[in-house]
């Protein structure tokens, strides 16, 4: 399988001295083109600061993350920031959608404020295979967490990144939910051919990905 996302040696040390904690202690993962990979591992283990090193929202102390064929550890912040939005899919525990806009306006804003048109025929889908027809004039407020999450899905995918990170995407969800919106978000990107991370403490959640990473002590289980 063709390698889309790869972490190589990845130490991340916060603190120096006697209080340093080394969050990432060596280690190297592969991510495969279309592959859905779940990260799990007890609280501490590193699960929040790989996912950020891989995703170039926070630095590496050592080693490589390579996205393609792009050492990101070595761009600009500037070259970076755009890799990010043009190669890179988030998803949050807490949804992050602006409260004041409709479902609609939350999918494309991001890609608006990049200077880029939404492509109708993907918005059409997104929108029809996520199930919010009848929801894009609703504020927030007026979804319920598994329709803000489906929106914050859409929101995600309507950039067409290449690598989807997920950060515990049902932690605020209910298990029906949760499994509802894991079986969107797996159908919607193996169908997109997506490369999918998750963060997740939740086993079931992981059963929908096709491999899991265990973490321990910031590296990876055997
Ligand atoms: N900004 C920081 N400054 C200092 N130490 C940090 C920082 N961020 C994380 N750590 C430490 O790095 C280690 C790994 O933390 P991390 O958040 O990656 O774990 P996690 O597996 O995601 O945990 P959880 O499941 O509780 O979210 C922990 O010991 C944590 O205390």
């Amino acid at each position: 399988m063709r390698a889309i996302l790869q972490g190589l040696d990845l130490v991340k040390s916060y603190g120096h001295g006697e209080t340093a904690v080394r969050a990432l202690n060596g280690v190297s993962v592969m991510f495969g083109a279309g592959e859905f990979t779940a990260i799990m591992g007890p609280s501490g283990s590193g699960k929040s600061t790989l996912m950020h090193c891989l995703a170039g929202l926070d630095s590496v102390s050592d080693g490589r993350v390579l996205v393609g064929d792009t050492d990101i550890t070595r761009l600009s912040d500037r070259a970076l920031t755009r890799l990010r939005r043009d190669r890179i899919g988030f998803v949050f525990q807490s949804f992050n959608l602006l409260p004041q806009l409709t479902a609609t306006k939350n999918i494309t804003l991001p890609l608006r404020l990049a200077g880029r048109r939404p492509d109708p025929q993907l918005l059409d889908h997104l929108i029809g295979t996520l199930g919010l027809s009848g929801r894009l004039q609703h504020l927030p407020s007026e979804l319920s967490g598994g329709q803000q999450q489906r929106v914050a899905i859409a929101r995600a995918l309507i950039s067409q990144p290449q690598v989807v990170f997920a950060d515990e995407p049902t932690g605020n969800l209910d298990s029906r939910s949760s499994a509802e919106v894991l079986t969107l978000l797996r159908g919607i990107t193996a169908d997109l051919g997506l490369t999918v991370v998750m963060v997740t403490h939740d086993p079931r959640a992981a059963e929908h990905a096709d491999r899991v990473v265990e973490l321990r002590d910031g590296q990876v289980a055997a």
